[in-house]
């Protein structure tokens, strides 16, 4: 890519999920007015605070987009059983499309178990095995929102990704493997990079699209970078400064700034991109299930 001098582009996640927001907003009008309403569901378990705030905001954006919310706070000392009997419920309802369990559970509950519970085709976190075997088979999956929300702003930033050398850090079940399977149906050369990786730097200093997802505030410093490289920050640690709640992000965002071509911000990138791609499932399911064909665009 030549000599860089200039700072990288800011990636601006929360611009492009509000451009989002509209599109779904009159995908929905659109779909009310033939008499159908998406309607999502969101089961949180528990009061980890975080947790809490994102399914708040999740709630709030779901009710501006014009979907119908339906929320279900249960306490934490909730039974296995109990969530599924739920789940159960949720499955057989007519006027819910989405369904998603927030994570984490508490640790008596085996989350595994009750994303297998979730009917497929209502699982908007795109967590179920079906969907899971489906996006690595290529096609016809409800794919995770990160990952989903990574890839159109990757592909704001560049349309062709053919031939890219992809490395991805963090191996989630959430982000890092689907994130990889969508770099692939790209055709982009992707390496999954985790705390065994011999070398770390050396690697990310290969990568034209660098995505960390690892969780380790500002682990990638700005000489990890190659010049002109994209680069996508799903990090959301929480910390304390001058008493104040403050996000970091899992890559050093000034080093970063300094080298990368193109660069997500913390808060404000991946995150908002997030939650507009869990409402666009809601609504694709909703299309789906009622064979009704989608106002939105497919990725
Ligand atoms: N079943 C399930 N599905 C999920 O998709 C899921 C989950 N569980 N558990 C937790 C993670 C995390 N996640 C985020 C969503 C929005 C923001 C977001 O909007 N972030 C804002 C800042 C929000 C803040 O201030 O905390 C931003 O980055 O600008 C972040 C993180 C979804 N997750
Ligand atoms: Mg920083």
């Amino acid at each position: 890519m030549g000599t860089h001098t200039s700072e990288a582009t800011l990636i601006d996640g929360a611009a492009v999920a509000a451009g989002l927001h509209s599109e779904l907003r009159s995908a929905v009008e659109n779909l009310v007015e033939r008499g159908l309403t998406p309607g999502l569901a969101v089961v949180l378990v528990g009061n980890d605070p975080a947790s809490s705030v994102y399914v708040r905001n999740k709630i709030r954006r779901s009710v501006e987009a014009g979907l119908r919310s339906f929320h279900h706070e249960l306490p934490s000392t909730t039974s296995e059983t109990d969530l599924l009997s739920l789940i159960d419920r949720l499955n057989s309802a007519h006027d819910v499309d989405g369904i998603l369990v927030q994570l984490p559970l508490p640790s008596h509950i085996d989350a595994q178990k009750v994303t297998a519970a979730i009917d497929p085709a209502k699982d908007v976190d795109g967590f179920h095995p079906m969907n899971v075997g489906k996006l690595s088979l290529g096609g016809g999956a409800l794919v995770p929102c990160t990952p989903l929300g990574c890839m159109l702003l990757i592909k704001g930033v560049r349309s062709q990704l053919a031939g890219l050398n992809a490395v991805i850090v963090g191996r989630s079940n959430i982000v890092g493997k689907p994130l990889a399977q969508l770099l692939l149906r790209e055709n982009c050369t992707v390496t999954v990079a985790h705390s065994r990786t011999e070398d770390l730097p050396s690697l990310c200093r290969r990568a034209d699209i660098l995505v960390a997802a690892v969780g380790q505030p500002e682990l990638i410093r700005g000489d990890w970078i190659k010049p002109g490289a994209i680069v996508i920050d799903v990090g959301i640690n929480r910390a304390e400064h001058e008493g104040r709640q403050k996000l970091i992000g899992d890559v050093d965002f000034a080093g970063a700034r300094a080298v990368a071509g193109a660069l997500t911000p913390v808060p404000g990138g991946v995150g908002p991109m997030t939650i507009a791609c869990l409402l666009r499932n809601t609504i694709d399911a909703a299309c789906r299930r009622h064979g009704v064909s989608s106002p939105i665009g497919n990725s």
